[in-house]
């Protein structure tokens, strides 16, 4: 069935199909490569919308590097963002380390400075930032923005590549706005 014809998703527009998805997966893998292919970084993936860009761009990446996760949440499938809520630390060591964090969108920012404010903290040498989409609007957290990122949206509620709404089409490949 179609993504628009699912009913939860009612109006649902295509705004990236698969294959702009695959072309920004792409670039953002060049770039990381050519900063971190001699820096044997860490890559955390952002649970739960992050684990599908993480799995699309980590195994671009031909150099040495580690994995591991880490589980916050401020949206818990509301469509506004709330206070973020962590459920998962990475269990990996991140002192000294070269990190980057890997997230499906960066919106208002606040999900992604307060991973960077909890990695620095536990001593983090560098910690960047990589996201699919950065969504264009004047509501961005003071001094966040995204060091890598694969498509530029509109300011309108995203669903797909990772992202869901209402609980659903996190597996979609490409990307959908929706009236919500
Ligand atoms: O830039 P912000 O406005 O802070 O929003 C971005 C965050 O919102 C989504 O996560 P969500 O809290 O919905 O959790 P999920 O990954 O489980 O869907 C998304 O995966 C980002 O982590
Ligand atoms: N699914 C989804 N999650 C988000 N988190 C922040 N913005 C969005 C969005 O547009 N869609």
């Amino acid at each position: 069935m179609p993504w628009e014809d699912v009913p939860e998703l009612k109006g649902a527009e295509l705004i990236f199909d698969a294959d702009a998805i695959e072309q920004a997966y792409d670039r953002i893998a060049a770039q990381i490569t050519s900063q971190y292919s001699d820096k044997r970084p860490l890559i955390l993936s952002v649970m739960i919308g992050g684990i599908i860009p993480a799995g699309q761009i980590v195994p671009r990446l031909d150099f040495p590097l580690e994995m591991d996760y880490l589980h916050a949440t401020r949206y818990r499938n509301e469509t506004r963002g709330g206070d973020l809520v962590w459920h998962a630390l990475p269990t990996s060591s991140f002192e000294d380390r070269d990190i980057i964090v890997i997230d499906d969108i960066l919106d208002e920012g606040f999900t992604l400075v307060g991973i960077i404010d909890a990695l620095k903290a536990g001593g983090a040498r560098s910690v960047a930032t990589a996201v699919l989409v950065n969504k264009i609007h004047e509501r961005k957290h003071e001094g966040i923005s995204a060091d890598f990122f694969g498509v530029e949206a509109p300011d309108r509620y995203l669903f797909g590549a990772g992202m869901d709404c209402k609980g659903l089409g996190r597996n979609a490949p490409g990307i959908y706005a929706i009236d919500v």
